[in-house]
């Protein structure tokens, strides 16, 4: 099993836990607003990463962020296999004509 797909299994069974014991079922306590607050949140600091952060900065940042989208897709019930499906459909196209087939 791949690192993402652990980390999914792993925040599905932590959902439930104590919220004092466990970050992520501390998330899903305070619901969904507070989920996409920390997505966006750690989304700006790995953009602040990118630009100005050291190569170990990046990449903890960009785990944080890989973290945190694991919890808001769970918390929407999409499993992480949907996102893989997606980046397949996308393989082998240019990314232009993807930007326009989504736009039109
Ligand atoms: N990968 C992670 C992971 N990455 C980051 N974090 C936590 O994300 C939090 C957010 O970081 P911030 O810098 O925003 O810290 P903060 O200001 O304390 O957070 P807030 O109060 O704003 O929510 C920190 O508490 C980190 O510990 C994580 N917490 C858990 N995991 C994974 O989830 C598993 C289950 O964790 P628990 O639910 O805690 O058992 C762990 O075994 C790990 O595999």
């Amino acid at each position: 099993m791949d690192t993402l797909s652990r980390l999914e299994r792993t925040v599905a069974e932590r959902r439930a836990a104590d919220p004092s014991q466990s970050y992520v079922a501390s998330l899903h306590a305070k619901g969904l607003p507070q989920i996409a607050r920390k997505l966006g949140e750690e989304g700006v600091e790995a953009a602040v990463a990118t630009l100005s952060g050291s190569h170990d900065e990046l990449v903890g940042e960009a785990a944080d962020i890989l973290f945190h989208l694991v919890v808001a897709l769970q918390a929407r019930d999409i499993p992480l296999a949907a996102v893989l499906a997606e980046l397949d459909r996308r393989e082998g196209r240019s990314g232009i004509d993807e930007k326009a087939s989504r736009s039109a």
